[in-house]
């Protein structure tokens, strides 16, 4: 069992099977506005449901630190959730894949200032874990009147280091 995980840098390669990285990285799609301005054009895989609708929050999270104990894991079955940073700084990313509708393997990654994620529907992950304040993100997720969140308790915590 994987007990201590390392975080590895966060690269759309390396996430693409949990979601996707969004970030003004590489060359823009896109040159717009007379030449002031890059665009990285549609590149999340947005999913909100037949019942469901997109919905932009503000979340303030507590900054955490490493090596980061890991005791639940949860997911959305009924839509995408995107998270965006405000707060320039790395943060803490944390996914696994599907083993028979519980959590499989774990991946731990460091994000960049600057680097957001999209999780792809049902994707599981840790909750959001900025590693410095202000912990300032915005999130793109499901507004619906069902809960759409299925949580898992880790009966062993993992550890998670840099
Ligand atoms: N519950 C909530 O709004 N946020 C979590 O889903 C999370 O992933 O942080
Ligand atoms: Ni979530």
């Amino acid at each position: 069992m994987q007990t201590t995980i390392t975080a590895r840098p966060l690269t759309a390669q390396d996430f693409a099977p949990y979601g996707d990285v969004l970030a003004a990285e590489g060359q823009a799609d896109k040159i717009i506005n007379q030449g002031f301005c890059g665009r990285w054009h549609d590149r999340a895989r947005l999913d909100f449901g037949p019942d469901g609708r997109a919905g932009i929050s503000i979340f303030k999270a507590e900054p955490r630190s490493l090596p980061y104990t890991l005791d639940l894991l949860e997911r959305h079955p009924e839509g995408s959730q995107a998270f965006i940073p405000i707060s320039m700084t790395e943060w803490l990313v944390i996914v696994a894949a599907d083993a028979g509708g519980a959590p499989g393997r774990i991946a731990a990654f460091i994000a960049a200032p600057g680097q957001g994620i999209n999780l792809h529907r049902g994707t599981w992950h840790g909750v959001l874990t900025p590693l410095h304040a202000p912990g300032l993100f915005a999130v793109i997720d499901r507004i619906g009147a069902t809960p759409n969140l299925q949580e898992f308790p880790l009966e062993v915590p993992r550890t998670i280091t840099r």
